[in-house]
């Protein structure tokens, strides 16, 4: 039985769909490196517990190789597929299609709410991009997804997309949190109405600590009787974003539910926003953004 007694909000995507605002992650903590055919049960559990608890926004991809188990653990669930959010990726530009057909074979539906390509960095030019994208607009109209989008794309991927599409982007999603606050990709997202979708939310606790919005977090911690990772999750929301996280403890992914029973006021926002700024953190794709690179 779901724990939520304030229901997670959902964003208004540029294709009249809506997405739940908070997000279970199934790559981090739980993607593998072997063996695909290897099951992970306790991937599985955790995916029942995040949906028992009212999580209905899961977030998938081929890379991870761990679809299978989404797809047992939705069954499983027993929750009715209209009431869940799910997302799968593919990670480059070919056979599209084929791609998306398997994933949902894996994923044992007959659509994902939202198909991403992964990132950008396989494509050799921008038409290798705008192909992909006609391809993705192909699988849209076949309904074997209700929204497309992106993943990891800079404003030059996004231009490059847009100038050729019938279909804008529904989401672009980023690593996002305080130490990458990333405002020249955010306006650009801003002013073709594409959704920005955090993924990393909780690195200034995890990854990247001690750091300067530490002090920010405490207060915050105490005013709202909450804990670190719920003032992120909720600065996220508070401008809009949608964020994805994980955990395989129940007591976390409980906790993070407590994001829809407060707000943070346009000043706390800033307080985390003017010290984040003060430091500059990125834990993925480093290699393809080069060493100090901020956007
Ligand atoms: N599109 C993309 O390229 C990417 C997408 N993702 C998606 O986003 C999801 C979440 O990504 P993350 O970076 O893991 O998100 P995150 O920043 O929310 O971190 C979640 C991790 O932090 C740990 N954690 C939570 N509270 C903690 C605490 N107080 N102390 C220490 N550790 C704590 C959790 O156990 C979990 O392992 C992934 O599972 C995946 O679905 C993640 C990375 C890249
Ligand atoms: O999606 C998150 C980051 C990522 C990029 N490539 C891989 C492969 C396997 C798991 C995660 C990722």
């Amino acid at each position: 039985m779901a724990n939520i007694d304030t229901p997670i909000p959902a964003l208004k995507l540029n294709d009249g769909n809506s997405m739940p605002m908070l997000a279970y992650g199934t790559g981090t903590a739980w993607y593998k490196t072997g063996d695909e055919g290897k099951l992970d049960q306790a991937m599985i559990d955790s995916v029942k517990t995040a949906i028992k608890l009212g999580y209905t926004h899961l977030d998938g991809a081929q890379m991870y190789k761990t679809e299978t188990e989404l797809g047992i653990a939705i069954k499983e669930s027993g929750v009715p597929r209209e009431k869940l959010f799910i997302t799968t990726k593919i990670p480059g530009g070919d056979d599209i299609e084929g791609a998306l057909r398997t994933s949902l074979k894996k994923l044992q539906v007959e659509y994902v709410d939202l198909y991403l390509i992964h990132h950008p960095f396989w494509a050799q030019s921008p038409s290798d991009l705008q192909t992909a994208w006609k391809t993705m607009e192909h699988v849209r109209t076949l309904g074997l997804t209700k929204s497309i989008g992106v993943s990891n794309f800079l404003p030059t991927h996004l231009e490059t997309i847009l100038s050729t599409a019938s279909v804008p982007p529904v989401c672009n999603q980023i690593e996002f949190h305080a130490y990458l606050q990333r405002p020249d990709l955010l306006a650009v997202h801003k002013k073709h109405g594409i959704a920005t979708v955090a993924y990393g939310p909780l690195t200034p606790i995890t990854k990247a600590s001690p750091g300067p919005v530490d002090e920010v977090l405490k207060v915050l911690v105490k005013k709202y009787a909450v804990n670190e990772a719920e003032i992120l999750l909720r600065w996220c929301l508070d401008q809009d974003v949608v964020a994805v996280t994980t955990s395989g403890k129940e007591q976390r992914l409980s906790d993070y539910l407590r994001v829809a029973r407060f707000k943070l006021t346009p000043r706390e926002i800033e307080m985390v926003n003017e010290r984040g700024v003060e430091k500059h953190y990125r834990a993925f794709f480093q290699k393809q953004f080069g060493e100090g690179d901020r956007s």
